[in-house]
């Protein structure tokens, strides 16, 4: 269990996945979520999703809340950031920044110095208890002390409460954006596309998504419960002469490895966009 309370500063898709997820992983009570946003309508939403509490300004948010989630996008985080350098209590506050992009030392500049900032790339299946995060931390976060975990732990606690999480140098966070921060878009399309050509072979629709995404799930818990490199288990896949390597083949002449690979690399490279000035 958590004991304290979390804030989300920005209360959109992303807030709420983390929230509903540590909500459903009986992490937290929805007393102990709250939320501060400039649309209405994503307010309502993360209410209606949570239960949390809205509060009317960032300074009563970060007054409420031990640990303060930065959700906004990147493009908002400069107005965020200026808000905050002005709540004096927001510098004995865990800051978790999710932005694409936004650097530590943005952060640290923003809010005024160093402090216990952490950046964070979670992604939306959090929500169902299988997110993939990653987390940097910053020079200023607080080691454990005789009542309290460290910084790195409450992190930790946090975003493996509704999935894996990866302790990585800030250097590597970009890269992370690109793969898992982005990933799950990039297996819906792949997952859509695997149902469009079940039903181009005449199974209904509703059966087709099903097994795409059954399939997509099991090839995935594979290659985390086996150890088996991913090429290993594509060949037990793979009879000679059969119906696998007809459709490999098809993939190698569409080009799927070079075009997610590609993909990756334009996340990755849109995500360091994001980071500088101007945006
Ligand atoms: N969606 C995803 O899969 C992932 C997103 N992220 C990161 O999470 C962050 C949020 O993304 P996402 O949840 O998709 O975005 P959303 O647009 O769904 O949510 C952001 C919310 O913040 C609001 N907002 C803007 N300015 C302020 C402000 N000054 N104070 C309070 N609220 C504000 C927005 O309102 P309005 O719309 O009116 O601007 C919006 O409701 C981004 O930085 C993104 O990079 C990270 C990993 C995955
Ligand atoms: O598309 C975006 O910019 C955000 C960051 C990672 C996933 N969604």
């Amino acid at each position: 269990m958590f004991s304290g309370k979390i804030g989300f500063i920005g209360s959109g898709q992303m807030a709420t996945a983390l929230a509903s997820g540590m909500l459903s992983a009986g992490l937290l009570q929805k007393d102990q979520l709250l939320a501060c946003d400039v649309s209405l309508a994503s307010a309502e939403k993360f209410v209606a999703a949570t239960g949390g509490e809205i509060c009317p300004s960032i300074a009563i948010l970060v007054e409420k809340s031990d640990v303060i989630f930065l959700s906004v996008k990147p493009q908002s985080m400069a107005g965020v950031l200026q808000t905050l350098s002005q709540v004096s209590t927001s510098r004995e506050k865990l800051i978790i920044s999710i932005a694409a992009g936004i650097t530590l030392a943005t952060l640290e500049a923003g809010l005024g110095g160093p402090g216990r900032i952490v950046r964070v790339m979670p992604n939306t299946p959090a929500l169902v208890g299988a997110g993939a995060s990653a987390f940097a931390l910053s020079q200023g976060t607080l080691a454990a002390s005789a009542d309290r975990p460290s910084d790195a732990q409450i992190v930790r606690q946090l975003l493996e409460t509704v999935g894996v999480a990866e302790e990585v140098p800030e250097s590597l966070m970009d890269a992370v954006t690109g793969l898992s921060g982005s990933g799950p878009a990039y297996v819906y399309q792949i997952i859509e596309a695997l149902s469009d050509g079940g039903v181009r072979v005449g199974l209904p629709r509703a059966i087709a998504t099903r097994l795409a995404a059954q399939t997509v799930l099991g090839a995935a818990q594979m290659v985390l419960s086996t150890d088996e490199h991913p090429g290993a288990l594509k060949d037990a896949v793979t009879s000679p002469g059969g119906t696998t390597i007809a459709g490999l083949h098809a993939l190698e002449s569409g080009g799927l490895r070079a075009a997610l690979m590609t993909a990756v690399v334009a996340a990755t490279q849109r995500a360091k966009e994001l980071g500088q000035p101007a945006r």
